[in-house]
């Protein structure tokens, strides 16, 4: 089946039948802690085994191809016992002798409406069903990529397939199978019919629609069909640098690159209006030939007519008959060149979201996902390696830590040092290549997380990410998602440990306040304080905090760090930061891993590292006081 049977193989989510997602609610859409006990059995199936086949997700064309045909051969009917009508009637025979034909036109004209009626019911309810199937497809694999295998997409392009090429699967089947079904069938009836009166005009018919039906899209299909497949990546293309363009715009304004970018833009945009103009130059050829046929058939009917009339064998009031019949018939033909195209674009389209449903899974789920100990502490990492899919090397190795109930661990290093895979990893969004992650270690209930499914252990650990992203909503929205039935003073307390409800108080919409898209109406600092209120409101059993000063200037990122170690006291916190400040206070954090390259290079406590001259945290603390020292002079 080819790319159609990639696109249409992985239907797996619809229906219904995997719900797996529905109790994800905070960044890392995880459930809080009150509604996991980690002990529900999961009722999906894994995914990566779980595949439909196409003849289930593949829309029914049949009953709307039969009601299609139907629809359009009343309508050459209705032409030609209009025709026949006409004619006898101008012998002005008694009245009751038309009334036959009479009564056929009536029915032919209201079967022809009522069939065709029926048609595009049928035929839309069949295929908006499956373009909801694909969707969904689409959006639970995304879900399943996310975060870490969805680099391998650009963001426009992915919209552009998300939308476009998801509605151009539509194509595939209301403009080519079900117009060239119906096509035939029409073609086949109207020319044997017709051949039945006379069989010269039958033949002359039939060649007329094979060269309509047949030839014509063919030659359409061939100067087109490069230039209909192009289109789908040409509108990602388009799609992905305007949303390139305004995300970045700031920062083009800033750096005087947005000219070029905008040339970009309108280069992408020339590009797709090329591709159209060459497409509708094709579609109008096509419509040209077709109407060029429909004129020399139609001719060629009448004059075969005419000798059928001359030599006696045909009844010249039914000469009528077999000029227009053909004439009603090439309506059947007449789509088929741009059917033809429509087939070329949904390949393309099919192609491209058959990337998606079978890029490969940054994780993989167990066959049978066991439940969760009920008291997941301590939970034990152990030789804990992982690759990127398509990366070269480990970006996490040999990693060893233990998270007991209450201990609080910081993971420092440089940039790329592998902070944010550890952080993945022990969330299972990006699946290990070596080393254990024990729930309930040493405990008879012990369980590897590998063997659980990836969103029960995210009830377990939650993260508050660098970038976590808040929704255009209010302040209570946007930490209910937290916790959906959280009461307003959960709420407050959750903002108070935040250090943001004085803030919140001074608002005079309160928790009703409207943030923004993204949070735009809030500070960086506001919108992660916000972020880390609702990981607290989840109340993960493990807290994993990255960056959550990223992108903040220095005193608000150090009161910020503050803050968020003196909220999460007492609480099985890993605190990711390549920010050292925030961790000289004593008993901030009970153990320091520095990683580089993947690999824990020096652990200890904060006192005993900083203590040692020769010590990677030692330097790394020095260079960042130098550095700070830089900026206040600089500031000066
Ligand atoms: N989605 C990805 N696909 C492939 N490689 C990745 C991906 N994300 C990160 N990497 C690579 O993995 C390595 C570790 O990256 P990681 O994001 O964990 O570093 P980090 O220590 O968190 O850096 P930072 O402090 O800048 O956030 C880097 O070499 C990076 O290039």
């Amino acid at each position: 089946m080819g790319t159609e049977g990639g696109v249409v193989r992985d239907y797996r989510t619809a229906n219904g039948e995997n719900p797996a997602h529905e109790g994800r609610q905070s960044d890392n859409r995880a459930a809080p802690r009150s509604t996991h006990p980690g002990s529900r059995p999961r009722n999906h199936p894994p995914e990566s085994n779980h595949r439909p086949s196409p003849a289930r997700s593949a829309p029914r064309l049949g009953p709307a191809t039969t009601l299609g045909t139907a629809a359009l051969l009343s309508a050459v009917a209705l032409m030609a016992t209009s025709g026949y009508l006409i004619s006898y009637a101008s012998e002005m025979p008694p009245v009751l002798y038309l009334m036959m034909a009479v009564t056929a036109v009536r029915a032919f004209g209201i079967g022809r409406s009522v069939f065709r009626y029926a048609e595009r019911l049928v035929s839309h309810d069949a295929v908006l069903r499956t373009l909801g199937t694909i969707r969904t497809a689409v959006y639970a694999r995304l879900e399943q990529l996310a975060p870490a295998g969805l680099p391998a997409f650009r963001r426009g392009d992915l919209l552009s397939r998300l939308v476009a090429d998801v509605d151009a699967v539509q194509d595939h089947y209301l403009r080519w199978r079900l117009p060239a079904s119906i096509a035939a069938a029409v073609s086949v009836v109207s020319a044997v019919g017709l051949g039945l009166f006379l069989p010269a005009a039958g033949a002359v018919l039939a060649v007329g629609l094979l060269l309509a039906g047949a030839v014509v899209p063919a030659v359409a299909a061939r100067l087109s069909g490069r230039t209909e497949r192009r289109q789908a990546p040409a509108r990602g293309e388009l799609a992905n640098t305007v949303v390139d363009t305004f995300t970045g715009t700031a920062e083009l304004t800033v750096a005087g690159a947005l000219p070029r970018r905008l040339a970009a833009v309108r280069a992408a945009d020339a590009d797709l209006t090329a591709l159209a103009g060459r497409s509708a130059a094709t579609t109008a050829l096509g419509a040209g030939l077709v109407a060029l046929l429909t004129g020399l058939t139609v001719t060629a009917a009448a004059a075969a007519g005419l000798r059928g009339v001359a030599s006696g064998a045909l009844a010249p009031v039914c000469l009528a008959v077999v000029v227009l019949t053909p004439l009603a018939a090439f309506e059947a033909v007449a789509g088929m060149p741009l059917a033809v195209q429509a087939r070329e674009r949904s390949r393309a389209a099919r192609a491209r979201l058959a990337d998606v449903l079978e890029a490969p899974l940054p994780v993989a789920e167990p066959a049978a996902p066991v439940p969760l100990p009920a008291e997941p502490l301590p939970i034990a990492v152990r030789g804990l390696s992982a690759r990127y899919p398509g990366g070269e090397r480990d970006a996490l190795s040999d990693v060893s830590l233990t998270l007991s109930a209450g201990r609080r661990i910081a993971v420092v290093g440089p940039s790329g040092s592998g902070k944010s895979t550890l952080a993945l990893t022990l969330l299972r969004f990006l699946d290990r290549t070596a080393g254990t992650v024990t729930l309930a270690d040493g405990c008879p209930q012990a369980v590897d997380s590998a063997r659980a499914s990836s969103d029960d252990v995210r009830r377990v650990i939650g993260l508050c990410a660098q970038d976590a992203h808040v929704f255009d909503s209010s302040l209570r929205e946007n930490l209910r998602l937290a916790r959906p039935g959280a009461t307003d003073e959960e709420l407050r307390a959750a903002l108070a440990s935040a250090r943001l409800l004085d803030w919140a108080d001074t608002l005079p919409a309160g928790l009703d306040t409207m943030v923004g898209e993204h949070g735009g109406r809030l500070s960086g600092g506001q919108r992660q304080r916000l972020a880390l209120a609702r990981a607290l409101l989840a109340d993960f059993p493990v807290l994993v905090l990255d960056e959550p000063a990223e992108h903040l200037d220095l005193p608000t990122a150090d009161a910020l760090t503050a803050d968020l170690l003196a909220a999460t006291a007492g609480r099985t916190t890993l605190l990711i930061t390549h920010r050292l400040a925030g961790l000289a206070a004593p008993g901030a954090v009970d153990e320091i891993l520095v990683l580089d390259r993947g690999r824990v290079v020096e652990r200890g406590g904060w006192a005993d590292l900083t203590a040692d001259p020769g010590s990677r945290l030692h330097a790394m603390w020095q260079r960042e006081q130098e550095a700070d020292g830089l900026l206040l002079l600089d500031a000066r």
